[in-house]
């Protein structure tokens, strides 16, 4: 069964198309990720998706209902973390959190939400100290604190130290793996990577390529690039069958020290596709 369900989804400003017509489908329990260069339609659709914006046309259906419509007891079912930082500078951060947690029905205990987003020792300071990247924690702590079904995270990791991005990334693996659903959009590309069982790339809000991580945009079928170093320089070849290269290499006598073999990286892709669609 889908959990999302979006078709034909328009939304324009002004006469501008911002979403131009796209579908998607989510079953339970996925890792979706949304990704798109700045202004490709993103934040429009995860905003409609989660009932906060207007459509122009489409139908969209979150856990069976429209978000357009739904009441309280869908609401209580979805988490959302939206892409401003939370505004509640005078409370501390377990305040907040309880405070949160308050409008759901089988939220989760605040001391549990604020220490699986790495807050505790911030536990009873107030939101106006913490610093960007704290705030962004809490944000994510109050899409939780509800037990959602569906998890909504726009840019959920942006101003995170590399540390705080891993220990996000185990949380939305324990998330996934309770059965949450959850659309994520981001800009880092090791991190849809590294977090979605699936993606899509949209730009000027149509989708240009939805796949796997892996399979994404061909780059399964776009072979491997060998590279390596000898006394005239570097050299690459493409190639479906490295290890022809690399023998034929060994024969010539060639030092093997520099040798890589690599498919492109989803960020190889992903700029490609880009690039493609301007
Ligand atoms: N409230 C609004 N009024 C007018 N135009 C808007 C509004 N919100 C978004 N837009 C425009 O719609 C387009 C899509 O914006 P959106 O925020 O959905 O993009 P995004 O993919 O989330 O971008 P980013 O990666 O920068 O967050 C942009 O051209 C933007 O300027």
């Amino acid at each position: 069964m889908t959990a999302i369900e979006v078709s034909g989804l328009r939304k324009a400003y002004g006469g501008r198309p911002a979403v131009d017509g796209i579908s998607l489908s989510i079953e339970h329990g996925e890792v979706f990720a949304l990704l798109g260069p700045n202004g490709a339609g993103k934040t429009t659709t995860v905003e409609i998706l989660e009932g906060h914006r207007r459509r122009d046309a489409g139908a969209v259906r979150v856990l069976d209902a429209d978000p357009g419509n739904a009441g309280r007891a869908w609401r209580a079912k979805i988490g959302i973390v939206l892409q401003s930082a939370t505004d509640a500078a005078d409370l501390t951060v377990t305040e907040i959190v309880r405070h949160v947690a308050g409008f759901y029905p089988r939220s989760r205990p605040p001391a549990e939400v604020v220490s699986l987003v790495g807050l505790t020792d911030k536990s009873r300071a107030r939101v106006r100290s913490l610093s960007g990247g704290q705030r962004r924690r809490l944000d994510v702590a109050l899409g939780i604190v509800g037990r959602p079904e569906v998890v909504f995270l726009d840019e959920p990791t942006t101003g995170f130290d590399p540390e705080a991005r891993r220990q996000f990334w185990d949380l939305v693996r324990a998330l996934a793996a309770e059965g949450t659903t959850i659309l994520l959009t981001t800009h880092y590309l090791d991190e849809a990577e590294a977090l979605a069982d699936r993606l899509a790339v949209i730009a000027d809000g149509v989708i240009v390529a939805e796949g796997t991580p892996a399979t994404l945009g061909g780059r399964a079928e776009a072979g491997v690039l060998v590279t390596w170093v000898d006394r005239n320089g570097r050299h690459e070849q493409r190639t479906d069958d490295p290890a022809a290269v690399i023998a034929e290499l060994t024969a010539a006598g060639t030092d093997l020290g520099s040798l890589t073999v690599a498919r492109p990286s989803l960020e190889d892709t992903y700029l490609q596709m880009i690039g493609e669609k301007k």
